[in-house]
């Protein structure tokens, strides 16, 4: 009130009218002349992130996480390439997936990304390729195949956890919440592998331990930093703050705190002599890898990289084993063969088979892969930028150099040119034969491709194997009141349900 008084209205006035002035200005020229002009789309998305933000934060009811479900629908109508922001063009042209998303590829990760991923010195967020690579020399040798098979007894001991939790309940009448359990599942598995000891989540009495629900419940609030990206200063509060504004904040709050927490455990425990069993990811990223450019990181480094490991493994294999047994017990055919398939090595509930046995399964492999397709647990664009010189796309237009470009896993999944009937969830597509299969595989693209694809694919097949065989073979699962629609979803960064899998988790007899 006071500089309002200070200041003459005059003033006031020339100060508003310049600011309308420039922003009318800049809306004639990202509508009508940008370079970017050309491309159809919305208005609203060619003048910042109020088109995107519109369609994913929910200011309407039914209108949260729509954007990946927009954007379907207008390049159905629009074409190959949407105008999404003010230097973005969405495409969507499976041909040219491979070429944004390949080994070498000179389109770069956009910098200005990192900042709503809230973990700027992590690998993942690294856009440099020299730095991005300096980064990975730890983790490569640590998700490499032959170190991730080395976790398999670690593995299976969650495995056997989650099974005596399920006759727990099932012995108290209680159905179980799958999601919740899988993703608990997955968090102590990824937790072990990063610190050498697990959370535990299996062990709290609804699979909701603060971890879990932690990211969970703080992945969809990205959404609402991108747009507002003011609204990460709010993780800093006080946590007495941060409970009275939304729950949301407060488990930014926790997210900001607890890999902290985890660092100073994990040192305490490593001075007090009590070295993990196996290589843990904490342990990899405090050695220096001098010849490979790579220097340990602070501790902000540190809690960047176990942050994003930890939310890249939690909820994405919690959230492909979810839909993938939903549709293996709702689907009697699909779960009769596998049942049976799994019984040829494993002739009573109680068998153990290492997982390269698991592996070379066809039909449980057909039904991974086709869980992976179907659930598209990182569904949404991962936006990449133009190289020097521009690019040219097949119809002639021109994209400059330095636009951002991005193309979404779904749609190249949910792509009826490239997998009849995509909405079925079908094992069968990838059992027609080696040609067939190989040529469908090209389009299989749950990790994405090239230098930035996920570093934790060893990882995540082998929880998904181990975690999918034993539990058909172990558990008839009862589901209760769960139907095809509660595992529709919206995209809040991972798919976030409509409803529960709920199922009461019967022990099999043989
Ligand atoms: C079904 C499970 C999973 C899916 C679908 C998945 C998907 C993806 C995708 C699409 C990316 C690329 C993101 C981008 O382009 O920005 C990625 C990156 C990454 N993922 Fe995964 N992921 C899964 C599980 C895991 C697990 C279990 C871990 C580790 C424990 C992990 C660690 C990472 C890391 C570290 C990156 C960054 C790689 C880099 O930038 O070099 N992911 N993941």
């Amino acid at each position: 009130m006071a500089l309002l008084s200070v200041l003459p209205v005059s003033l006031w006035l020339i100060a508003a009218g310049t600011f309308a002035v420039y922003h009318a200005v800049r809306a004639v020229y990202l509508i009508f002349f940008s370079p970017l002009a050309t491309f159809p789309g919305s208005p609203w998305a060619a003048l910042g992130e109020y088109w995107e933000a519109y369609w994913n934060i929910g200011l309407k009811p039914g209108r949260k996480g729509q954007t990946l479900f927009k954007l379907e629908e207008m390049h159905k109508r629009l074409g190959p390439a949407l105008r999404m922001g003010p230097n973005e063009v969405h495409i969507y042209d499976p041909a040219f997936y491979h070429e944004l998303y390949r080994p070498g590829s000179r389109y770069y990760k956009d910098p200005s990304m990192h900042k709503v991923l809230g973990a700027p010195s992590s690998t993942l967020a690294e856009s440099d390729p020299v730095r991005h690579k300096q980064r990975k020399a730890p983790l490569e040798p640590l998700f490499s195949k032959k170190n991730i098979l080395s976790l398999e007894p670690m593995l299976m001991e969650h495995v056997d956890h989650c099974s005596r939790r399920f006759d727990e309940l099932f012995a108290q009448g209680k159905p179980v919440s799958m999601e919740w359990a899988l993703k608990s599942l997955a968090m102590d598995m990824v937790s072990q592998f990063a610190f050498g000891q697990s959370l535990n989540a299996l062990a709290d009495p609804e699979f909701k331990s603060l971890p879990v629900r932690v990211f969970q419940q703080y992945l969809p609030s990205l959404h609402v930093i991108k747009a507002f990206p003011f609204v990460r200063l709010l993780n800093s509060l006080p946590l007495w703050i941060a409970k009275r504004i939304s729950h949301s904040v407060e488990m930014g709050h926790e997210l900001e705190q607890f890999a902290a927490r985890r660092i100073d455990e994990y040192m305490a425990a490593a001075a007090a002599g009590k070295p993990p069993t196996f290589p843990t990811l904490m342990e990899r990223l405090l050695i220096p890898i001098p010849e490979k450019g790579y220097a340990v990181p602070d501790k902000q480094g540190l809690r960047d990289e176990l942050l994003t490991v930890i939310s890249a493994g939690d909820d994405t294999t919690g959230i492909a084993n979810t839909v993938t047994l939903f549709n293996i017990f709702n689907n009697r055919e699909v779960h009769d063969r596998l049942l049976a398939e799994l019984k040829n090595i494993m002739p009573t509930p109680n068998s153990h088979v290492s997982y390269l046995q698991l592996e070379a399964l066809p039909y449980l492999t057909a039904v991974i892969k086709e869980g992976l397709r179907y659930s598209s647990p990182a569904a949404s664009r991962t936006p990449r930028l133009v190289p020097s010189g521009g690019i040219r796309l097949p119809d002639g237009r021109f994209i400059p150099a330095g636009t951002r470009v991005g193309m979404a896993i779904y749609h190249i999944h949910y792509n009826e040119a490239l997998f009849e009937n995509p909405r079925v969830f079908d094992p069968e597509r990838w059992l027609q034969g080696p040609e067939v299969t190989a040529e469908r595989a090209k389009f299989l693209v749950p990790f994405s491709r090239g230098s930035r694809s996920c570093l934790g694919i060893n990882l995540a097949y082998m929880e998904m194997y181990m975690a999918i065989a034993y539990i058909v073979r172990r558990f008839d699962l009862d589901l209760v009141g769960t139907t095809v629609e509660d595992m529709n979803w919206d995209d809040m960064v991972v798919p976030q349900l409509h409803g529960e899998f709920m199922a009461l988790t019967k022990r099999r007899e043989d």
